[in-house]
Order: C-alpha cells, then structure tokens, then sequence
C-alpha cells in the first residue's frame, strides 16, 4: 500500500532514522498500530503549536518506554516492534526539499500530521493484554505529561516579556530571563527547553538536526534557542546547561574620564602668561597670586613668557627646539652611565663627613607684610649664606619662604613626569651629550642637581690614575671639607656643558645640614628646549689641559676656561724689582710663566688642532708626540716656577697673583683642575740655587709673621664669611680628550688661600723689599 518512494532505509546518524523497512507487510502492520497511536492520528484541528505538538511527542515516547518495560520477552518485541512502527509513521513524511531546511520547521510540523494520516493502516490485532498494559501506561504518561506540556507555555511567556527589553538592556533582560527560569524551578529536562517538539519533529520527519551553533556567552546553549525568529529562547538556556556560575555578566561600559595630558613638547609648552621679566620672582609669585581669579583662556595659551620677556629684552622669539628640531627617534643615549639621584657617600668620605658637622644657620625673617608675597628674599641671612630655609630655620611657613629650592626640587622631582623633571639628555652636534630643557624656568629658579658620589681626596686620586686614566670627559666637582663630587656615577646634570654666555649658573646650597650643589637658572630664565649651559671656570694650569671651546657663544673665549691673558709689560714696584732680579740672573723675561703665553698659546693650538682631527685614527699618534712634547714643556716650565717663587721669597704675593693649580676651595665656582705635580728636577742655574736657599731662610720668618698678622684683623669678617668661603668651591674637573693624569697636587685649604688673598699693600710692599734684599745678597 504505502508507496515505494515513502519506504526509507537511512544511514543517517538520527537515533531513529535507523529503523528499516523492509516489505510492505511490516508496514502495513505498523501503520495499522501507527493509527491508534497519538502521533501517527493526530486529528486534523489539533494545533501545530510547537508546544502542544511536543507535549503529545512526549506522552507517546513516555507511554511506549512503560509499555515495554512490563513486556513479556516476545511481547516486549512485538511492542518494541509496535513501538517502532509507530514512530515509522511519522517518518513516513516525506519531506518536501525545502522542508529539509531548518527554517521551514514550523511548516513541516504542521502538515505531518496530515500527511501521516494519509499513510496510517487500520490496527493490525494485537495482544489485548499487553494493549491494555501500554495503554493504562499511556493514560498514566498523558496526565504526567500535560502538566508538564504547561511548562514550555510559561517559559514562552517569560520569554516573551525578556523579549520586549531586549536591547534595550541587555543586562536586565538577562537577569528576568534567569528569573523566570528559577520561578519554574523542577522544570525537566524537556520542559526546559522550548523547541524539544520541535527537535523531535525533525527527528521523526528524518531530517537531521542542523549542528547546534554555540553562543560565545552561553557556549552550551541549543540551537533552537539560537534561532533568529525567536530571540527570547535565546535568553532562556536549558537550565541544566547553564551553571550559573558560568553565566557573565556583561557591564555596561561607562564613558571613562579622559586622563589630562600635559604637553611635552610644541610651542605652548611649560608656559604661564603672568611672568614679568623686570619683577623679582617673589613679586612674580605674588602678582601671579593677584591674577589668579582671572580665567586663562586655555585653548591658545601665549607662548614662552606670553613673550612680555622677549619684548623687555628686546630679543628674538626663538621657536623651541623641539619643535625644529625635535629629538630623533632612537637618537644616541649615554651608556655606561650609572644614574645617580642622590649623593652616596663612599669609604672614607662617610666618616669624614660624620666627624665634621656644618655648623646651623638661622634667620629672622619676618613675613611680609602684603598679602601674597614671598618672604626671605635677598636680606635673608640664611639665603646669603648659601643655606636653605626649612622649618627648624626659618620662622615663615613653606609657601611664604621663597628660599625653599631643593625643597621644592626634590617635590618637583618626586612627580617623576618628563615636565617636572624639566630637563633630558640631547646629542649636540660637537660637544658630545648635552642637557635641555622641557619646560621654562624662570629666572634664579633651581633647575637640576649636580649629584654623585662623595668621595675623599685619596679616593679621587686613585681614581684619576687607575680607573679613570683613559676616559675622556671628568666629572669631577669639589664639595665640602676637601671632598669632592664624582658625577661618573651621578645625575642628568653631568651632562651640561660648558659655555662662555652660560643660561645656569652653579652653587652650592646646605640643606638640613647637607651641602648639595643646585644648577640654577640664570637672571634670563630657560626657555622650552634651550640646551643647558653653565661656566666651567677651571683654570687650565696646564697646556696639556687647554680645551677648544665649541659653544659658539659671540664671547666666547675659545677655550674652556678663563681667556689667556696677553703679554704684558707689569708695572709697578714689584714687577720692577722682580725685573731686575731676573735681569740679575739672565733669566730672559719671555720665559715668564705667570700669563704662559707662549706656551699656552702654543698648547691650545694644538690642542684644537688634535680635537678638530679627533675623528681621525690616523691622527692619534701624532698628537701623543705633541702631548709628550707638551707635557714636556709644561715640566720644564713648572720647574722654572718653583724655583721663581722660592727665589722671588714672596710667597704670599704669588700665590695671589699667579692662578694656582686648584682642586678646590676656589670662590667661585669653576672646573676642579687635575694638575701636574712640580717636581722635575731644578734647572736652575747654581747662583740662583743658592740665592732661593739663602732667601727662603731669612723670609720664613717675615712670611708666617705676616699671616699672624692679618689673620687677627681678620678673625671678625672670617667668622662671618667662613661658611661661605668654604662652600662656594664648587669647581669641577676634566679632562681633555686623551690626556693623561700624572698626579693630583691638593692645593691649600680655602680659608688659607682666602686669607691669602687678602693682602694689602702693606704686605706687597714688604714683599718687595724682601725680594729686592735677597737679590742683593745673591748678588754679593
Ligand atoms: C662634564 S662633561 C659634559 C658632558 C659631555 N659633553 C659628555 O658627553 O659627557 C665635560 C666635557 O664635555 C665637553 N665639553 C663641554 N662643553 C664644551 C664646550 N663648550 N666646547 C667643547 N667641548 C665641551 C668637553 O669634552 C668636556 O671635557
């Protein structure tokens, strides 16, 4: 009866589309069963709603499984058969090629029911015992089913209502969706899931079911609460699939607050409109106080100074040099360079510095009287003795105190951005590495500082010989109580270089009983990307010392250190009487070391030549020639000046008049100077030998007399100036390039040069005469 084409024998993996069947008598008796069973008799106005449909599926699968469990062996196969049969009927359907596809779902559901009814046999007899069996079985699986069939309904409503919020708040919807599926707590397996008649449709119909998708939220949800039409399911996962755990809660993104940016580089950098040039910071400060409730348009900011400074100086607005000249990317840094914030106290120098304590300051002064302004200006006394104000030393509070800098530095400092530090590390074209800043800086204001490690005399000298003896640059700077700073290991400020129109200068500032070397900015203050310079000051003793300068300032002095005095004739009562010593000698007056013209000239030409040619390998060899023959010279010359000055009895007065080989105690502040020592032999002639020793007996005496003399004259200005002398020393050393130390002579502590230094003419006088007395006597 049941034509050919509706016989199906399927290799599909369908659980039951495995059921084969073979002749048309099997057939006919399984329709025959088929047609009493609800899904093969469905009537023709039973509703194709999934749900309903489902819960009839349902109820025959539950009432066969019963039916074969109280079976007899052979009846239990006749009802498995029976069972079969049963389902072969709905397979019976065959499906249209568009049925086949998933989306025509609900359509198939639909008409199966027709078309199986079509195919359905009357009932074939059976065995009325086991009939009854399966159909009180079946009664029982009906009325548990029906319950269960009003399950999916309410899901459906849940969804329903999920539905109508979603998108709007996803979040929401899937919290009610989570909801509702609690409020239908106990719910099985296949009430859960909505689309089970449906699943099982497709299964009967023998039609695959497509591979489910997979939700990246809910990775275990079924594809039928995936499909497009109907978006609630996808919101209601099958209960026993979802872990609640594994359910994300997806937040909702809130707009976050944009982080401030602060300018690094450009036009408009480190700027603020209020500055005045022609006021003195603390009027500044208090002006910019006044202003304060003026709103500043933000959007175009004026440039460096709102250029006010510029039109005071009248000089040129200079584009920033990042903004020309922006760093390359990847340009060169530094190497081998340990960064030191802070000064370290190394061996010897940590006891040195326990034992010899700074003596406090204190000052009195008062706050000032306008609202706003900054006191302890210049009068201050703390200020004038190079020492800052704190809370132990001063009576203003912080934000009246203008002498606050390595306070505010170290504040500064301890932001750690780019802007605060204010300052990088830049590749000049011909100085090697050299300092910028990022930000202005006003006038007088604390930059950087010069730190590293603190280090004894010896220790510096073991150093330059041994570690040290093949570098090129020297960062070497005095410090206090004869000892020195090493910046080799030390901050950014190591890298500033030398200038003869410096923008910084260099000074050094006890802080809370530290002395610490600050670079500020000079009276013009520092524009944004203008390189950092300051003034080496360091007396080239040595020929082999001179460097070309390279700043390319119009002043510039063409070497890095103080310009080379001319040759000149001296005048005066002194110059005459050494002339004429030196004439009674037959010591040719151009062999005169005081300026060291000609050897000094000589020297730097060199020495410019040899930087200049430095690039060049080749060029190597030769300068170590000249060097030698250099070193050479200055031996001979310093020889020639030791024996002057014993010969001369006039100790004090050279050593005021001629520079003296420094590494510290200078009052200014300048480049510590690695010198040769003065000790080759005495080329002298023997006349003179024996005039220095006849002279240095008889002068010993007149000299200590007259430094007893003027030190009790002096002891009041000392006691008062003693700090400052002894600080101001902040001379740095270095080396040029491939010169070698030969050894470090320590020069007399400061408050004896100091003292020195301050001779009268008394003493210069009776210089004179004791030189002029030891000539005569040399003669006789
Ligand atoms: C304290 S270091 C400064 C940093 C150095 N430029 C560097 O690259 O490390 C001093 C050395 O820099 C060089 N230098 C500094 N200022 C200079 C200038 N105006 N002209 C030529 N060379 C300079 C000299 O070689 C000097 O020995």
């Amino acid at each position: 009866m049941s034509p050919p084409s509706l016989l199906r024998r399927s290799s599909s993996s369908s659980t039951l589309s495995n059921i084969t069947l073979a002749d048309t008598r099997e057939s006919s008796v399984n329709m025959a069963d088929a047609s009493s069973t609800p899904p093969t008799s469905l009537p023709e106005d039973v509703s194709s709603d999934d749900s309903e449909l489902g819960a009839k599926t349902d109820r025959v699968l539950r009432g066969r499984r019963a039916a074969k469990s109280h079976l007899s062996p052979d009846s239990a196969a006749t009802a498995a058969e029976n069972e079969t049969r049963a389902f072969s009927g709905a397979t019976l359907v065959e499906p249209s090629p568009q049925e086949h596809s998933s989306s025509t779902v609900k359509s198939e559901l639909t008409e199966k029911p027709k078309a199986a009814k079509h195919y359905v046999q009357p009932d074939p007899p059976v065995l009325k015992e086991s009939k009854n069996r399966l159909r009180n079985e079946r009664d029982a699986a009906r009325r548990k089913s029906s319950r269960l069939a009003s399950i999916p309904d309410t899901v459906s409503a849940a969804a329903a209502k999920v539905t109508s919020v979603l998108g709007k708040r996803s979040r929401d919807a899937l919290e009610g969706g989570r909801e509702m599926l609690s409020s239908v707590k106990g719910l099985g397996r296949r009430a859960s899931t909505l689309s089970r008649g449906q699943s099982q449709g497709l299964v009967s119909a023998g039609i695959k079911e497509p591979p489910a998708k997979r939700s990246r939220i809910f990775p275990n949800l079924q594809s039928s609460l995936l499909d497009p039409d109907r978006k609630a399911d996808r919101l209601l996962p099958a209960k026993e699939a979802i872990p609640a755990a594994s359910i994300v809660t997806v937040k909702p993104t809130l707009p976050r607050k944009e982080k401030k940016k602060w300018l690094a580089k450009g036009l408009y950098v480190g700027q603020h409109r209020h500055f005045d040039g022609r006021l003195t910071e603390s009027k500044n400060k208090a002006k910019q106080v006044a202003v304060g409730s003026i709103t500043e348009r933000t959007h175009l900011p004026l440039p460096m100074f709102g250029h006010s400074f510029d039109r005071i100086e009248d000089r040129d607005f200079v584009i920033p040099y990042d903004v020309f000249a922006p760093l390359p990317k990847g340009q060169e840094k530094p190497t081998s360079w340990g960064k030191l914030n802070h000064n370290r106290f190394v061996g010897e120098a940590t006891d040195v510095w326990k034992k010899k304590k700074l003596p406090r300051s204190s000052c009195m002064c008062s706050p000032p009287s306008n609202e706003g302004e900054m006191g302890c200006g210049h009068d201050c006394l703390n200020r004038s003795m190079d020492y800052e104000c704190d809370e132990e030393n001063c009576p203003l509070p912080a934000d009246r105190c203008s002498n606050r800098a390595f306070a505010t530095l170290d504040e500064r400092c301890a932001k750690g951005n780019k802007y605060d530090v204010g300052v990088e590390v830049v590749k000049t074209t011909n100085r090697g590495f050299g300092v910028r800043a990022c930000r202005e800086f006003q006038p007088d204001r604390i930059i950087v500082e010069y730190t590293g490690e603190i280090i004894t005399s010896e220790e510096r000298d073991r150093r330059m010989n041994e570690e040290y003896k093949n570098n090129e640059c020297y960062y070497l700077m005095s410090f206090q109580h004869g000892m020195i700073i090493d910046a080799t290991r030390g901050s950014i400020a190591r890298f500033v270089n030398h200038s003869c129109e410096p923008n910084c200068r260099v000074e050094k500032i006890t802080f809370q009983g530290r002395p610490r070397v600050a670079m500020s900015a000079g009276p013009n203050g520092i524009k944004t990307g203008e390189e950092l310079t300051y003034d080496y000051k360091f007396d080239p003793f040595s020929a082999a010392n001179v460097q070309e300068c390279r700043c390319g300032a119009p002043s510039c002095r063409g070497v890095l250190g103080p310009k080379p005095r001319p040759k000149e004739t001296k005048k005066g009562f002194v110059a005459g009487v050494k002339r004429t010593v030196a004439k009674a000698f037959g010591m040719a007056e151009s062999e005169e070391s005081d300026g060291e013209p000609r050897e000094r000239q000589r020297g730097r030409k060199v020495l410019t030549r040899r930087r200049s040619d430095e690039a060049e390998t080749s060029g190597e060899t030769k300068q170590k020639g000249k060097k030698q023959q250099l070193e050479k010279e200055n031996d001979a010359r310093a020889a020639r000046r030791a024996a002057r000055q014993s010969s001369s009895s006039s100790a004090v007065v050279s050593a005021s008049s001629t520079p003296q080989p420094q590494l510290q105690s200078q009052s200014t502040p300048g480049l510590l100077q690695r010198t040769t020592t003065t000790t080759t032999t005495t080329t002298v002639s023997t006349r003179a030998d024996s005039a220095i020793s006849a002279v240095e007996e008889r002068s010993s005496e007149t000299v200590s007399l007259l430094h007893s003399l003027g030190s009790s004259s002096r002891a009041a200005e000392d006691k008062t100036k003693e700090k400052r002398s002894s600080l101001r020393q902040s001379t740095l050393s270095f080396q040029p390039l491939g010169s070698r130390p030969v050894s470090l002579k320590k020069s007399p502590p400061a408050r004896e040069k100091s003292s020195v230094m301050r001779k009268d003419s008394v003493k210069k006088i009776a210089g004179g005469v004791r030189k002029v007395v030891g000539s005569l006597k040399g003669k006789r």
